[in-house]
């Protein structure tokens, strides 16, 4: 394995706020009204960031930042295919540019000509994940590297599949806690593409602010209902062995990487919003206030699908979200869900162009989402109310080690 140069020494975002001497950085925290409209460069000196900006996620390490991560408040995913004649060394050249941003900027540095979006604020919890898609090995010659966990998804009855906005042969995900974080993040990595890899399809997604409510909880999606609660956690015993590849698996290159299946799906929010609070909860088998079980308890008591009503009735409909979708209805098949929300707008009908850009992870597809989506597709009743709009399916390899770069394993091992 060959190491990247070590990076030039980054100039840290605060250290240039403070060295231009633009004060106020943090923001308007008191003084209300009269507060708000002071000069914020009457400021002298800055105050500390909050724990939002301040909070930085290693880029480096066993796994990808970005899988395992708390769910940020803004996400962009990009899709990105070579052009013409850009072969594996161009590749692997790509790779080690975009990891050695990805780096700096995760730490808070400004990379080389930084654009200046992100000055004044801190890492915020930014993430940078790549992965590869199936098409992009042909086009480098690494057939023969190619996963066969990559193969195609199948075709579902519900698929709506814009192919334009389908696949590709590079992703990146990135997650930030702030929007122009984020966007910066963005622009620095769209940059380094140039010359190398073309803009396929981007989708930008959001999810609630951390400190918006007023203790940590799981987030709502579009529908209004606590969407997260059941995914597998990092402190359960098969948790490792079922989002990741282990270290013996297939192909080698892969080994402490995921898959990650990604579906932008448009949610039927006006027919939704018709039902009533109590067909809504039927539908998914949880209270949407406080997302408990309809089989009793609270968010996180377990989910018992074999609860009967005074009436006789399941206490979880027989066609309800958690049920057709658990592990215990699909022979044990699971994912770690990690979502963003999008709202794109009105569609030509009037009606909200938005949804959920549905991330899942599994050490393999086939015994996660494949299985899962097959049995949804036929008997769940939230399935009424989306529509799947794009697909695809990501190869996301291993973290990598300092002055290494992101898929060195695949590109040359
Ligand atoms: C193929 C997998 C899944 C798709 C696609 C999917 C879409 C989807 N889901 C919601 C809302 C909720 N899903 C919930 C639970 C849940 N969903 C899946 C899988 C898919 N969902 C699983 C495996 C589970 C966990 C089931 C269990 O073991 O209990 C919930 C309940 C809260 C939770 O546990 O997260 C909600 C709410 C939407 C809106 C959606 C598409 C837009
Ligand atoms: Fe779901």
């Amino acid at each position: 394995m060959t190491t990247e140069q070590a990076p030039s020494p980054g100039i840290s975002r605060r250290r240039l706020l403070g060295s231009a001497g633009a004060a106020g950085a943090a923001g308007l925290v008191a003084g209300g009204a009269a507060g708000a409209y002071a000069s914020e460069a009457a400021r002298e000196t800055p105050e500390p960031l909050t724990s939002v900006g301040a909070t930085a996620v290693p880029f480096h390490g066993g796994h990808q930042a970005g899988i395992t991560t708390p769910l940020q408040a803004h996400g962009h995913l990009l899709a990105f295919d070579l052009k013409a004649g850009a072969n594996r060394k161009a590749a692997a050249a790509l790779l080690r540019r975009w990891s050695r941003t990805a780096r700096q900027l995760t730490a808070g540095e400004a990379p080389p000509d930084d654009t200046g979006i992100a000055l004044d604020a801190g890492p915020s919890s930014l993430t940078v994940t790549f992965g590869f898609g199936r098409t992009f090995f042909g086009k480098v010659g690494l057939d023969d590297r190619l996963p066969e966990a990559l193969a195609p998804l199948p075709h579902f009855v519900s698929d709506a599949l814009d192919p334009k906005r389908s696949d590709g042969d590079l992703w990146i995900q990135i997650g930030a806690d702030d929007a122009l974080v984020a966007f910066h993040a963005l622009r620095a990595l769209q940059r380094e593409a140039a010359g190398t890899a073309r803009l396929r399809w981007q989708m930008n997604g959001f999810n609630r602010t951390p400190g918006a409510t007023d203790r940590p909880m799981t987030t709502r999606n579009l529908m209004g209902q606590i969407d997260g609660t059941n995914n597998p956690k990092p402190t359960d015993d098969d948790f490792e062995r079922r989002i990741f590849v282990p270290e013996k698996g297939e192909p080698a290159w892969m080994a402490g990487g995921s898959y990650a299946v990604v579906r932008r799906i448009r949610m039927l929010l006006d027919a939704w919003d018709h039902l009533s609070l109590e067909r809504q909860e039927k539908v998914i088998g949880r209270r949407k206030s406080d997302g408990a079980p309809l089989s009793g308890g609270t968010e996180t008591t377990p989910v018992r699908l074999d609860k009967v009503n005074a009436d006789g009735s399941l206490a979880i409909a027989g066609a309800a979200h958690v049920r057709v979708a658990a592990p215990a209805s699909n022979q044990g098949a699971a994912m770690l869900r990690r979502p963003f929300s999008y709202h794109d707008g009105f569609r030509a009908d009037g009606a909200p162009d938005a949804g959920l850009l549905f991330i899942a992870w599994q050490a393999d597809p086939m015994k996660g989402f494949v299985p899962v989506q097959r049995k949804l597709d036929l008997g769940d009743d939230l399935s009424r109310f989306l529509r799947h709009e794009a697909s695809a399916l990501f190869a996301v390899p291993p973290g990598c080690a300092p002055g290494e770069y992101v898929g060195q394993a695949l590109l040359e091992g």
